[in-house]
Formats: C-alpha cells, structure tokens, sequence
C-alpha cells in the first residue's frame, strides 16, 4: 500500500523497464542539482504555531485571477504514454479525481490537445512551450490548445538543448515504438536529445515572449528561471508569471536547487507576477515551505509519472490526494488556517545534518543561508561548487551517522604501527644526525625552529632513499619536498599547465585529489576509461590525437601504476614501458603517483621513474603510508631540464620551488625532520621499515578476497551479478554489482545492513561506475574484515532481490 510519495516511486520502480525508470528518474551529469532539489526541502524547517484554532484548514489558492483547490499544478512532462497507454489523458482524469488544480501539457504529450479538453472534467488545462525552429509548427498547436479551451501558456526556456543525461546515454535510450508527440509532426523523436539538439532553437532571447503574445492571447508564464535578473527580465518582457524551475535537474547539472533560489526572486519579483516553483516537492510539507519562501504555488513532477505507472488515472489520484491530505496535515499542525496566511516566519533552515529524508534518494545536506549572508558563494571561485570539490562530503557524513556501521570507506593506514614515542625518537635521530655532519648546536636548533628552503631540508636523504628502495637515480637538486603529495601534484599542474588549452590526462576511475587540484587550478581534465590492466596506450593515443584535433595541448598523464586508488589495478611491467615510449613519441609527461608499493607485500614491479631514460616522468611521492599521514611530508621529483630564453638552463624542480614559496613557503622542518628520522632508522630503506606493515596490508587483502569468495562462492555470485578484482597489495579493491551503487545505495547499505563502502562514481570524472563499489581494507581486523563481508552480501542479496 502506498501511504507516501516515496512509496510510489518504489512501486513505480518495480513495474517499469529500468531504461524507462532512468529516463523518468534521471538528472543530467552527476546528478548534484537533481539531488539538491529535494535536499533542499529537506534542510528546512517548519516553526509552528500553537492554539490558533485551526480544526479544518483550507488549502484554496488563487493564482492568476483563478481559484485552486490547492496551491499545487501539474509540472508538463513529456511522453507520459511511457507510463501508461492512456498517457497524458489519465494524468487530466486522475487530477480532475482529486482536486481541480491545472495540468500543463508538455509540447511531446503523447496524446491530442483537443482529446485533453474533452476529457478534463473542469481542471484548467495549460500548454507548455518548447519553442522549435519550426515556429509555424508550434503557432498551430497553440491555435490548437487555445481553440480547444486551453488557459495558458507556460514558455520552457532552459532547454535551448537537453541536458546531458548520463543514465540515457549509457542506456542508449530511444522511445519505444509507438511513442511519439501526438500533437507535432515530422519524426526523428526516437532520441530525444538528439532530435531537441537538431529541432529546439537554441538561440532564443526575450523577445520570445513578444512573439508569443502576438500569435496567443493567453497569459504566458516562463518556466526554468534560477536567478533574481531573469526573474525581472521574465516580468519585464511581459511574462504574466515565472515558474523558478531546474527542470527536475535535467537541464544543466550544478545549478542550485529551487528552494534555496526562491528567497532572491521572490524578493526581485516583489508580488510583480505569480510565482511558481518545481523541482524535489514530495510531501505536503515541502509545499508549505515553498510557499513560505516565497511560491504562490508548486509544479508536481516526477510523483505524477509515478502515480500513472502504478495505477493510470487512479495511481495519479492517489498520488495527489496523499500530497493534499499532508498538505492539510501540515497546515492543522502548524497552525496555518488558510493558504494567505503561509509566510517566512512558519520556516528556517535546519542546523546543518539534520533532517536528512529517509528515502531513496541522494541526500547531501549542507547548511543553507536563507536570507543571503554577506558572501554569494556564486561570486566565488567556481570550483568551490565544483561537485569534485566535496566528492567525499556525503561518504563523511553517512559514516558519521551510522558509526556502528563496518566502514570499508576510508582509505587511512592502520594505526596499530604508530607509537608516539616513536616520533620524538626520528626527530632526535635526525638532529644527531645533523650534529654528526659537523652543523653547529645554533644550526641544529636552526633546522627545526626557523623557515626552511622552499625546496627542502631532507631532499639528499629522499634522494639516497629513492635510490636504495626503488632504482630512481636523481640528483637532490631535482627534488621538492611537499606538504603531502597532494601539493605536489598542484604544484605540478601549476607550473606545467600554462594555458586554457593544455589539458591534463587522467584515467578514468581517477584520484580525486589530483582531478581537485585541476579544478582549483582551471586546468581541462580529460579522461580515458582504464583497463584491467591500467591504462592502455591505444587508448590514451587516441585520447591525445582527438584533444590535437580539436586545438588543445595535451601536456601531461596522471597515473598510479601500482594498486591503483580508487580501482587496486597495477599496470605491468610491460605496459610501463609502452607507455614511457609513448609519452617520448607524442611529447607528453607523465605524472606518476605511486603511494601504496612500499606498503604492499612481495615484490614490486619498477616505478615508470626507475624505467625512465629521457625524463618524462615527474614522480610524485607521499609518505603518509610509509611513515604516517599526520606528518604531511611528500615529494616530487621533476629532473626534467629547463631552458630560459637567454640561454640559462634549470631544472623543473627549480620552478616548482619557486611556486611553493609563494604557496607553503616550506615544509614544516619539523615535520621533515620526523620523516628523515624514519628515513635514518632505515638506513634509507624505508620498504624495511615497512615490512610489517605491508605483510598487515597484504593480509587484510587476502582475508577480505577469502571471505568474500566464501560468502559468494562462483555459483553464487554469478547468479547475483556480482564479481570483484583480486588486487596483489594497497589498499582497495572494486565490486561489480549488478544495481545502482550510488549514494542512495549506501544510505540502505549503511542504514539497514550496517555497512558502508565508497561509490565507484565518485570516481568518474565524466560519468561511470554507477554499478561498482570500493571496498578498502586498510585498517580493520579480521573480525571487522568477516563481520563488513557478511553484511555486505546480505545488502547485495537485498539489492539483486529488489531489483527482480
Ligand atoms: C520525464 C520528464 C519529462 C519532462 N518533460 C518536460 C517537458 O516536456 N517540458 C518541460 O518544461 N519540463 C519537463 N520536465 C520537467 C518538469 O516539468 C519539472 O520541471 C520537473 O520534473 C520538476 O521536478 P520534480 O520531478 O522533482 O517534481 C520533465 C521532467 C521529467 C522527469
């Protein structure tokens, strides 16, 4: 039985084909602004009031000179004939069944205006607008509404083209025969994307609305404006009201959720025009928020596609009479007699993590400033809204939430090595050590107490270490050390990426530290979908010939040869060289990152440094898996020569020091010095150091990769879909699963099963991975190791039952 919303989405869900599922459901990019939407309403509050004699609250609005039974309307959604046969026509009936609140007619509704009108039984019926280049084409159907008894017109204007809507392009969606706009002709509408990229007119501005008004004399409002400017350009060009709409987070991923926007157009529109406002209304409360924010009424979407999938006009009935009754609830409650009587003091914005909805979705909570603070976050550097910026935002926060859950999320070394003692221990060890080279007591306390050299004070020991450890023969000179690896690889992408058309090269699942670092630095990332055995050449060629074809530089590739972070692949020996040859022949660096080898037991195959005869690679080094995180000591090792237009010749590192002095200024000696203990302790062999702990590691991967083959035995895991990688050391491996592996994914795993994994797709720069998990292994014991195993196959067992 269906009691909320949500519960229809999950019946909805189960009755239809995935790829129709995805098209209903689905966002563009990421999907961040489609989760945002509902997010939002969940990040507000209502303040109600006590005693104010409210028995029977009347929900009636009046919008555009008409009254409502409800400040509610029906967003246009195109092709409801996907969700069932009678299509738009039971939307009309099934609305009409519940309350007479109008119905907006997408221009692909799959069935006729004119049988729309006969059957609307008193619900005002409005047209919406795509406006097509085909402009006479769309004049006749609006003649055609208007003459059948249609009472407006709502002008779609964020879609000079569709979205880029991942789940259609990896379900290489088409409509299914037979599906197609009643009320248009010509054909080509099998893609959708493809047919708006060729038909709708990109290239419209406000006099739209003139051309509206001179061929219809009904009122006109404009649906998908997201800012306070366009909200006084919709009322100065004569809109009769505006629609505050993301399109359901299908048009352009990143742009804010409605709710969190209404505040500044209400103020900009000062009561000029009726306001509406769509995206994420789910419950009878998110209607009241709305309009306490501002909205003179709310669009339902997705719930009515629902509503029709389950149970044609009767599910669409039952869909709108539960968002009435909460309506209705919420108002008793909150003490609100009438609809008039909504304003901004019945809401404020929850404290930041709380009221996170327990649904299916993807919540993200964060705090939202309601009435503006003194900074626009929008007039800020672009990457801090960068979804990259804060992949791992919602990982923290469920973990958070959940903390009895078994965490295979976090990616940190085991703690049972570090003993505090051991600190003060290398910091002595390499204060003796300076002593012993003949420095002065002064020149000692000197190298712990003052600013060091930009490039660092322990560049001869990493040097003398990557020579005992790893084969790399380079001169002290060509190393900086760095305030962990992560200001390493910005240091790099700093000095080599110059211009807007150098472009970075990634695999694709990547490191999200190093695809954050080109966000805060502007740099274009390209990725290149990884192989089981780590990159192939083949493909990275033709990821550089195609970036040459359209004009950019391809300057440098960023990969983790070894037990790869996110996927634990390792590329092999031979693949190394490939790519070594490669990088001379097409003039490209290499940026190689390589933080788990040491820590991983057995035998390593060679750095791509160690096999680098011409100075291609730019090795990146982190200690915070040899010697510990909380030092944020790392290195970077750039030999590669420079020369200065007078004829003066440096090295890379020179260059990267310049820049680290204007970021850092150095490493902390301090820290340096503890590193350089540990280094001394080892006599430079910091694998031996490590011994132990790559042995730890490397059997937390075997206990893992056993309990899981016990668990899900071949039979067993082929019938579910479900296979994994067997990655030889690090510290992840990665779960091929037959559903969506996403955040909403998660929460069930983390709320219902106790266990929590990372989502390959925060992973993806351009898309990917839904379907996959990252299990770390680093940290726990074998009874955490069982005990998150055992968990996690009973969620998958529940995920694959759900989806059948
Ligand atoms: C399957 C689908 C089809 C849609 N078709 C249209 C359309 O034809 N015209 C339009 O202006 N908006 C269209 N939208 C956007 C909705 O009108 C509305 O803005 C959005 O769905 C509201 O968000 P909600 O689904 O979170 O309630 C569509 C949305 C969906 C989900």
């Amino acid at each position: 039985m269906e009691l909320t919303l949500g519960d229809f989405a999950r019946s909805a869900q189960a009755r239809l084909d995935p790829a129709i599922w995805d098209f209903f459901e689905g966002g563009a990019g990421e999907e961040r602004t489609l989760a945002a939407n509902a997010e939002a309403f969940d990040r507000m509050w209502l303040r109600p009031r006590m005693l104010r004699g409210v028995s029977r609250p009347e929900t009636a609005a009046k919008v555009l000179g008409r009254t409502w039974d409800a400040p509610v309307a029906i967003a246009p959604l195109a092709y409801q004939t996907l969700a069932h046969p009678m299509g738009e026509l039971a939307t009309v009936r099934g609305t009409a069944a519940a309350a007479k609140v109008p119905v907006v007619i997408s221009t692909f509704a799959g069935r006729d205006v004119e049988e729309l009108a006969a059957g609307s039984d008193g619900v005002p019926l409005w047209l919406q607008i795509y406006c097509l280049r085909d402009r006479p084409m769309i004049e006749n159907l609006i003649e055609r509404a208007e003459l059948a008894g249609f009472e407006a017109l709502v002008l779609t204007v964020d879609a000079p083209r569709l979205g880029r809507r991942l789940r259609d392009l990896r379900n290489g969606f088409r409509l299914p025969p037979g599906i197609a706009p009643a009320n248009l002709s010509g054909d080509g509408f099998a893609v959708p994307a493809a047919h708006a990229s060729a038909e709708f007119a990109p290239d419209l501005d406000w006099s739209v609305v003139d051309w509206l008004r001179s061929v219809s004399s009904l009122p006109i409002l404009v649906k998908g404006v997201l800012t306070d400017t366009d909200a006084v350009c919709a009322a100065e060009a004569g809109a009769d009201g505006i629609v505050v709409s993301n399109h359901g987070g299908r048009q352009l991923d990143g742009v804010p959720a409605t709710l969190d926007v209404l505040p500044e157009i209400a103020a900009a529109v000062a009561g000029r025009v009726p306001i509406l406002l769509d995206g994420g209304v789910r419950r009878g409360r998110d209607v009241l928020a709305a309009l306490a924010l501002g909205a003179d009424a709310v669009f339902l979407g997705r719930p009515v596609l629902h509503g029709l999938a389950v149970g044609g006009a009767e599910g669409v009935t039952g869909v709108l009479n539960i968002l009435l009754s909460e309506l209705t609830d919420a108002m008793t409650l909150a003490g609100v007699g009438t609809i008039a009587d909504i304003g901004p003091e019945l809401v404020r914005p929850a404290p930041a993590g709380a009221g996170v909805r327990d649904e299916r979705r993807e919540p993200r909570p964060r705090p939202v400033a309601v009435s503006g603070g003194p900074l626009r976050r929008e007039d800020l550097h672009a990457s801090v809204s960068d979804p990259v910026m804060d992949t791992m935002n919602f990982l923290n926060e469920v973990t958070l939430r959940y903390p009895d859950a078994v965490s295979f999320a976090p990616g940190r070394p085991y703690d049972g090595f570090f003993d505090t003692e051991q600190i003060f221990t290398y910091v002595r060890r390499y204060l003796d050590h300076l002593a012993a080279q003949g420095r002065s007591p002064a020149q000692v306390r000197d190298a712990v107490f003052q600013y060091g050299p930009a490039a660092g004070q322990i560049r001869e020991l990493i040097a003398d270490s990557l020579r005992a450890d790893e084969g790399i023969d380079v001169p002290p000179e060509s190393i900086v050390v760095t305030v962990g690896c992560q200001e390493a690889m910005f240091l790099a992408l700093r000095v080599l990426m110059s211009g807007p058309d150098d472009v970075l090269l990634v695999s694709s699942p990547c490191y999200v530290g190093i695809t954050g670092a080109a966000r805060l630095l502007d740099v274009a990332v390209t990725a290149v979908e990884e192989r089981a055995s780590g990159l192939s050449c083949a493909d990275l060629e033709a990821a550089v010939m195609a970036e040459r074809a359209r004009g950019r530089r391809p300057k440098a590739v960023y990969v983790i040869p070894d037990h790869s972070n996110p996927s634990g692949v390792t590329m092999p020996l031979e693949a190394r060289r490939d790519l070594l040859e490669l990088a001379e022949r097409l003039d490209l660096l290499i940026l190689e990152d390589s933080p788990y080898r040491l820590v991983s037991p057995g035998a390593q195959v060679p750095t791509l440094k160690s096999l680098d005869g011409n100075r291609r690679v730019i090795h990146l080094g982190s200690y915070a898996k040899t010697v510990f995180p909380g030092a944020r000591v790392g290195f970077v090792v750039a030999d590669q020569a420079v020369r200065t237009v007078d004829g003066g010749a440096g090295l890379l590192a020179d260059e990267l020091a310049k820049v680290k002095s204007m970021i850092t200024v150095n490493t902390s000696p301090l820290s340096q010095a503890a590193v350089a203990g540990a280094l001394l302790t080892s006599g430079g062999r910091i694998s031996e150091l490590n011994t132990e702990t790559a042995a730890y590691y490397g059997d937390a991967m075997r206990w893992t990769l056993q309990t899981l083959e016990t668990r899900l035995p071949a039979e067993r895991r082929e019938a579910l879909g479900v296979s994994w990688n067997t990655p030889a050391g690090g510290f992840f491996l990665t779960l091929q699963v037959p559903f969506l592996a996403g955040n909403a994914a998660l929460t069930r795993s983390a709320q219902d099963f106790g266990v929590i994994w990372t989502p390959m797709a925060y992973f993806y720069p351009e898309g990917g991975g839904d379907h996959t998990i990252r299990l770390s292994i680093s940290y726990l014991s074998h009874a955490e190791i069982e005990e998150g195993v055992a968990r996690l196959v009973a969620f998958i067992e529940s995920e694959v039952a759900a989806l059948r």
